[in-house]
Parts: structure tokens; sequence; C-alpha cells
């Protein structure tokens, strides 16, 4: 009778061959164990600019996964992991968790999840966090939705969030912003040069917000005959053309 035993070259083959979206990368090829093809669309933008409140909106209206890095990391202090302490003291500074702890951690969410659809937020935070990810995973992004908003604003916004976060004071934020200004936006400028970057003014009401970036997620609801892939394409031209694709301005 046959069991359901698999023998160890059976197990390598899984291992190097059933990859989501499966390029290797300098040979290497990525530890991702499923063969879902999963879609990643990467939520930038600075401290507060609101990425987590427009994340629920998508999730509730396109039926996305919103995977916070952040929040990811908070749960893991809570969980008493060993690496808890690091990652708080890091947070409480405002600086960047190494790559591999937060890879991990979003690999392992997107793994348990039963759905291909997924908004990564506040990630990648640098050129360790994107490149990290792309060779683990091998996942490409859709595109990008930056939330462009002045240091002013931000301010406001998270010294009003009232959320009891360690980092929501004026000491950390200010931290953050350097950080953003220093470490992220040369993510969204790598991005920028495969025209990935999908550019929104963050500064107005939380429904004017949602509703330029509505046409970007249309795609996903109702694929043409052409494939979404030509959908999105022409969403993203169209979001050019109406003028959201302004200089960065941190
Ligand atoms: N368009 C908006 N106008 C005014 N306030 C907003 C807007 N969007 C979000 N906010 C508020 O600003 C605060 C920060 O928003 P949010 O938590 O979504 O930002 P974020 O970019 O996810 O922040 P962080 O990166 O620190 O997690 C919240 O209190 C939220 O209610
Ligand atoms: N890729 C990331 C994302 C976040 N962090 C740390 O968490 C803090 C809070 O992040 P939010 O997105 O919830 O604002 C952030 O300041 C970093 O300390 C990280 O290290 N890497």
């Amino acid at each position: 009778m046959a069991t359901a035993t698999k023998t160890v070259s059976e197990e390598e083959e899984e291992v190097t061959t059933v990859k989501v979206n499966g390029s290797a990368v300098n040979g290497v090829p990525p530890v991702f164990t499923s063969s879902r093809e999963l879609k990643v669309v990467f939520v930038l933008g600075g401290p507060g600019s609101g990425k987590g409140t427009q994340c629920s909106k998508i999730v509730e209206t396109f039926g996305f996964v919103h995977l916070s890095a952040g929040d990811l990391l908070r749960a893991e202090i809570k969980s008493g992991n060993e690496n808890g302490n690091m990652i708080q003291n890091m947070i409480k500074e405002g600086k960047i968790v190494p790559a591999e702890v937060t890879v991990k951690l979003l690999q392992k969410a997107m793994e348990e999840s039963e759905n291909d659809k997924f908004l990564i937020d506040g990630f990648p935070r640098n050129e360790e966090n994107r490149a990290i990810f792309e060779s683990v995973t091998g996942i490409e992004p859709q595109f990008i939705l930056f939330f462009d908003c002045p240091e002013q604003e931000m301010e406001r916004r998270l010294l009003g969030r009232n959320q009891g976060r360690v980092d929501d004071n004026i000491e950390t934020i200010r931290k953050r912003f350097k950080v953003f200004v220093e470490s992220s936006i040369p993510v969204v400028d790598y991005y920028e040069t495969s025209g990935k970057v999908n550019k929104i003014d963050a500064t107005k009401s939380v429904d004017k917000v949602f509703d330029s970036i509505r046409p970007l997620f249309d795609c996903f609801n109702h694929v043409s005959s052409n494939g979404y892939e030509e959908e999105l394409t022409e969403a993203i031209k169209q979001h050019n053309i109406n003028g959201s694709a302004v200089a960065i301005t941190n």
C-alpha cells in the first residue's frame, strides 16, 4: 500500500522547486514553500501618513489581507519571543529591526493565510528589507502605494492618535521622520525607476484619499478578458495622467 511519507529526495525537490513566483536570486532559489501565485502591494509613506487607515478600507472593499510589519513586530514583543526586548528597544528608538526578523514574520503570515492578495504595510522600510524579502520569497510587488504627506501633518496626526504606542511621542517621532527620509525614501526611489510607484496625496480627508486609491485596485475585482495585468497597467497610467505623479517632497 502506498504511504504519504516522502523520501528525502522528494522533500528536497519540494523545497527547491515549489516556489512562489519562483525565480532564483543570485542562483539561490527562494525558500518559500507555497505554490500559490501571490499578489503583493507594498504600502509606504511616512509615519502617520494614513497607511493603516487606508489599508483597512482596501481590505473591506477589495478582499486583500493587511499585513502591517509594525503590527507583526509589536505582536512578537507581546508573545514573549526571545527577540522581544531587541524589537521593543528598536521601536522605542524609531530604528529599523533587522530584516531577517521582519521577513520571517511576513513570510509566516503569508504562508498561514489562504488568501493570495496581500497589502504589506510599512515594508520595505530600507534596502535591506527589500533585498531580503525579494531573495527569500521571490516576490516582486504588483505596485507601490506611496502616501505623500508633509511632516507637520504627520506629526499632528501621530500626536493625536492615542493608541498608547511607545513611539508616538515627539522625541521618537522626530527620529522616525529622519529614518524615513534617510532609509525609506531610497526604496521608493528604487521602485520609481521601474514605474511601480503610485503616489497618493495623503493630506486629503480619509474618504477622498480612498477615492484616489480605488481605481488602482478595481482590476483585482473585475478581471477583463485581457486579464488584470492590462487593466492594472491602464489604471496606473490613468493615475499618473490625473496628476498624482508629482515629485517626492520629503
Ligand atoms: N486622511 C486623514 N486625515 C486625517 N487624519 C487621518 C487621515 N488618515 C489617517 N488619519 C489619522 O491619523 C492617525 C495616523 O493614521 P494611521 O495610523 O493610519 O497612519 P500610519 O501611516 O499607518 O502610521 P504608522 O506608520 O505610524 O503606523 C490616526 O489617528 C488616523 O485616524
Ligand atoms: N519594516 C519595518 C516596519 C516597522 N519597523 C519598526 O516598527 C516601528 C513602527 O512601525 P509602524 O509601521 O507601525 O509605524 C518602526 O518605527 C520600526 O521601529 C521596522 O523595524 N521594520
